[in-house]
Formats: structure tokens, sequence, C-alpha cells
């Protein structure tokens, strides 16, 4: 197991405002990765960091095996990653093409590599219907679709994506988020995410929660769906009087919301030996999956870490 980024007892304090306080996690390379929090948790101050582009107060870090602030080596860690910001960085009166052929020159890519890296990155972005457009005049789908791109000019070993989908209409996010896995897939990048969508994170291999600066949970999704959720089964009665009788019978808990029973299941199989029993009273049923909605809500939800 190779490690991509290593992060120990990392700190950032912004006057008397501390923000990260002393988190470590690692991420294992070719792996997605996602780093969640609310609002202000501290995760772009995190990646800032990690990114080279804010001091840490203290702690020791190591992204593609090049230690952060020690001599020389950031500007070896800002070649081996891309970067896209919530925010917009590329200019406004230039094609798309000339934005990211001119990211690429600054890493000192031939004229040969740049093309070949150009039409990597627009395969994935499918950048063909762009390419010529000014950026200043893209919607903001087609907007992101070329930030990614510029990040991945220089074919980085790690892809930091801070809320890449945040702000984007549904089918926009569907295409941009197929984009960034794929390329996980098929090119074996880490790609370190931060995004307010758990249903992309449920798709990571390995998530972080961070709280007022401090990770509260980690794990894959699926140990976390089982540390913090649980499968249901929502039960619509046909009479609901005997439903609740038959309930009972069974000392099985439930809540009620408009006539819909909730019961908690187990596992997902258990609805099948509760159903068949309860076929004749019921008139329908669903059977509901523990969520990273759910995770998060219920971790936001503890006691406030101190
Ligand atoms: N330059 C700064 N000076 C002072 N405080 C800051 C600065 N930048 C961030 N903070 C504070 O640090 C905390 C963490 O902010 P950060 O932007 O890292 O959170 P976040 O998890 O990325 O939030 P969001 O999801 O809203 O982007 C917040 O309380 C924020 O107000």
């Amino acid at each position: 197991m190779t490690l991509a980024i290593e992060v120990e007892n990392l700190c950032k304090q912004y006057g008397e405002h501390q923000a990260v306080k002393g988190i470590s996690f690692t991420v294992e390379q070719g792996t997605l990765f996602a780093f969640l929090g609310a609002n202000g948790a501290g995760k772009s101050t995190t990646i800032e960091i990690l990114c080279t582009l804010l001091k840490k107060s203290s702690g020791q870090v190591t992204i593609n095996g090049f230690t952060l602030d020690a001599s020389n080596q950031n500007a070896d860690i800002r070649k081996s990653i891309g970067v896209v910001f919530q925010q917009n960085l590329l200019d406004e009166r230039l094609t798309v093409r000339e934005n990211i052929l001119h990211r690429g020159r600054t890493y000192g890519l031939s004229k040969k590599q740049l093309a070949e890296n150009y039409q990597f990155v627009s395969t994935y972005l499918h950048l063909e219907d762009i390419d010529k457009h000014k950026y200043g005049t893209l919607s903001g789908g087609q907007k992101r679709r070329a930030d990614i791109a510029r990040a991945l000019i220089h074919r980085p070993q790690i892809l930091f994506l801070d809320e890449p989908t945040t702000g984007l209409d549904p089918q926009t996010r569907q295409f941009v988020w197929q984009a960034i896995k794929q390329l996980q897939l098929e090119t074996n990048m880490t790609v370190f995410l931060t995004t307010h969508y758990m249903e992309e994170a449920a798709v990571a291999h390995q998530v972080v929660v961070l709280k007022q600066g401090k990770i509260v949970a980690q794990g894959t999704p699926d140990a976390l769906k089982t540390k913090y959720t649980y499968d249901s089964m929502a039960l619509v009665f046909k009479h609901p009087i005997d439903g609740v009788k038959w309930l009972e019978e069974l000392a099985i808990p439930y809540t009620e919301k408009q006539n819909i029973y909730t019961i908690r299941l187990d596992s997902t199989l258990e609805a099948l030996s509760l159903l068949k029993k309860a076929e004749p009273l019921i008139s329908s049923f669903e059977v509901i999956k523990g969520s990273m909605d759910d995770v998060f809500i219920h971790i936001m939800a503890e006691e406030d870490v101190a």
C-alpha cells in the first residue's frame, strides 16, 4: 500500500481562532477520498494547507512522498498535484484551450507533451464543444469542466477538488461527477474531494468527517453506515388498527406518520420474514437502506466536540 497523503496532528490557527485542531489521516494512492464536514468545519483550510497555499501552524504533512515546508519540497508537491477550487480561476477573456495550454506551459511541458496531455484531458472532460469558446461566455457546468481540465493538464498524481459540483444543476452535476469517477478509476489517480453531496461521498473508498476542526468519524462508507445508520421498512396497512395490533403482538417498536408505519430492521433480509407474516395485512411496503445522508446527519447531531 502506497500512501499519497499523510497528515499528522495538523493544526491551523487564524489569530485567536483554531480552525484545524490536530487532525491525522492518510489517503491511499489511487483512491477516492471524501473529506466531509458542515460549513466552517475546516475543510478548505486543510485543502489549502495540503496544496501549499496556506501555512500550517503545526503538524506534519507528506504529499506524494514530499514533506510540506521542507527545503524546496513545496515546489515538488505543486508539480504532483492538481487543484480545483470552489471559485473559478481561469481568464475570462481567453478561450478554454488557450487557458489550459497556458497553464500547461507554466509546468514547462514540451509542445508534444502539451498536445498529448490536452488530448487526454479533453477526452475525459469532453472539451470538444467548448474549447474554442471564451471562458467568460461559458455556463457554470462548462466552466467546471474547463477548471478540472486545467487542473489536470500536467497529469498530476493527486487531484484536489473543493466542492466541484456545488451550484450545478443535477444533470450537469452528474456529468461532471461521472468524468471525475471515470478519471479516478481509469488512471489510478488519487482524488481528494470535499462535497456536501452525500451520494458522491457514498462511492468514496474512504471518508473522513470533520467537525469544528476535529475528525469525528472516519472509515469506508459501508463501515460508517453500519455504525451510524440502520435499514428500515415502511408499511402501509389495509386497516391501521389491525396493523398496530400485529406490531404490538410481536413487540415490534414503530413510528407512525400519516398512516405509514416505520420499523427498524437488523438487516434488509429481515424484511422478508416480516413481510411473509404481514402480507395479509399490508397494502404496500418499502425497504429503506441507511444512507450517507443519515450518517452525516447523525454525526452532526452528536454532542459537540470540545
Ligand atoms: N482567513 C481566515 N481568517 C480567519 N478565519 C478564517 C479564515 N479562513 C477561514 N476561517 C475560519 O476558519 C473556519 C474553517 O473555515 P473553512 O473555510 O476551512 O471551512 P470549510 O469546512 O471549508 O467550510 P465551507 O464548507 O463553508 O467551505 C471557519 O470558522 C472560518 O470562519
